[in-house]
């Protein structure tokens, strides 16, 4: 581990009257780091899509930049994984503005130098670094939460903090298409400039990681204070206990993340919810004008709102399962899935003539699914003792995005071109029901219950 990344070591402890403000303050202070932290990874997370069809426009095929494309998913499911073993024994403070200043650097090649957006394989190899960078902020952002945020305030606060990335992903379209636009002006051609969808964000991603940096606190032993559980008086056990030792890698990884049936569990649950949270998405503007009439800029539209209705959906999701259930994940996650599933029905079902109702459906999915996304991170964190947070988020984002996000590109794309749209719908209908059962089956587990503390 770099010597800059060591997690910050505690100091002795601040005078008793000085901790509840103390406390308060940098509670807040580190929450608004990661928001916007998190948020401005999203900047720099498919800003590409938005440079394709300036792309093709310079001669590249769908086919060859959806391949490129793919680079993003592919090595973020890697590095979510691996980079989160890295973050685990991190400092966020430098680990997640780190991480953002690299895609933001990565992006600016692309926008600055020709060389970097000169044939596809180029451009693979610069997006597979991108989507390897991207995977150092959700780790350190786990890291974060689990450190200064007690497991019975967990369900809501990590609720919030996932809407980040809806606000991030919705902010990126008018700030890229914006560079398109300047760049455009500056360079004097008429039509928009795709060097301006990576230039950009990059740059708005870097104000955002110094800010990000200035905000973030290691733990809060770092700054004088007592463990989170004392604080709040909210342990994950009856034993009142937590480990607050850094771990090592292989005490993380044997010990509480591999050898943990619920984190397994909820692994294979992200397959099929990101399956369908990309295979909805992803596939969208392609259906819609295929068998709805749809044209390009109604299909934008529905996209935009599929992502914002996410944000009302995640926090009901979380304070239902905080407060209806009690703790327990599995039932909000059930429900949720079956909504989706309904939703995903209808708008397989509406014949062609009907837009509204396929608006409706997709804002139903985008409302529905976001809940789940953010349910299987929040079990992650649940599911370990805080120092292996990260690398349990990190094993169940590596099952979603190279066994569900990746497939709903590749297998969605073949069996649509094989055996048509019914094929695929009938494949994200089966993925929302197994979702829902692995869901099912975590129904009584609440995840500060079963962690092991020692
Ligand atoms: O798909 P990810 O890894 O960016 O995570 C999105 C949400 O934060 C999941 O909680």
């Amino acid at each position: 581990m770099l010597k800059l990344f060591k997690p910050a070591a505690a100091i002795d402890r601040l005078p008793a009257e000085k901790v509840d403000a103390e406390y308060k303050k940098l509670r807040l202070q580190v929450f608004i780091g990661i928001f916007i932290g998190y948020a401005g990874y999203y900047l720099l997370r498919k800003n590409f899509s938005l440079a394709m069809p300036y792309l093709q426009q310079e001669g590249f095929t769908k086919e060859q930049l959806g391949w490129a494309l793919s680079a993003v998913s592919i090595a973020y499911g890697i590095s979510k994984f691996l980079m989160a073993m890295v973050s685990d024994r991190s400092n966020p403070k430098y680990f997640l503005p780190a991480g953002l200043i690299l895609s933001a650097i990565t992006s600016l090649f692309m926008g600055f130098v020709p060389y970097f957006t000169s044939t596809i394989n180029i451009m693979f190899v610069m997006l597979f670094l991108n989507g390897w960078f991207q995977g150092m902020g959700w780790p350190p952002s786990g890291r974060v939460l689990v450190h200064w945020f007690s497991v019975n305030e967990r369900g809501n606060k990590t609720a919030i903090w996932n809407v980040a990335h809806n606000i991030g992903g919705g902010l990126m379209a008018p700030i890229a298409v914006g560079g398109a636009t300047l760049f455009a002006t500056l360079y004097g051609t008429s039509k928009g400039s795709f060097e301006g969808t990576f230039i950009l964000p990059a740059l708005v991603a870097i104000v955002v990681a110094i800010i990000a940096f200035i905000l973030i606190r290691d733990t809060p032993q770092s700054k004088g204070l007592p463990p989170i559980e004392e604080y709040r008086n909210d342990y994950p056990s009856n034993k009142r206990e937590t480990i607050e030792r850094e771990l090592s890698v292989k005490e993380i990884l044997f010990k509480y993340v591999l050898n943990n049936k619920w984190v397994w569990a909820i692994a294979i649950a992200n397959i099929f919810v990101y399956f369908v949270r990309y295979g909805v998405l992803d596939w969208a503007p392609t259906y819609l004008s295929e068998e709805k009439g749809f044209n390009m800029n109604k299909s934008s539209i529905a996209y935009f709102l599929y992502e914002w209705a996410g944000i009302p959906g995640t926090l009901l999701c979380g304070y239902i399962s905080d407060k209806v259930f009690k703790g327990r994940r599995g039932p909000a996650g059930f429900v949720f899935m079956i909504g989706v599933l309904i939703a995903v029905l209808v708008y397989w079902l509406n014949p062609a003539g009907h837009p509204i109702i396929d608006m409706i459906c997709l804002i139903a999915i985008g409302f529905l699914i976001y809940g789940p996304v953010m349910l299987i991170g929040l079990q992650a964190l649940d599911f370990v003792p805080k120092k292996a947070a990260g690398t349990a988020a990190g094993l169940t984002g590596f099952f979603g995005y190279i066994f569900g996000s990746v497939t709903a590109n590749g297998v969605m794309g073949t069996v649509v071109s094989k055996s048509g749209w019914n094929a695929g719908f009938i494949l994200l209908i089966s993925s929302c029901l197994l979702a829902a059962i692995v869901f099912a089956i975590t129904w009584n587990v609440r995840g500060q219950e079963i962690v092991k503390n020692n």
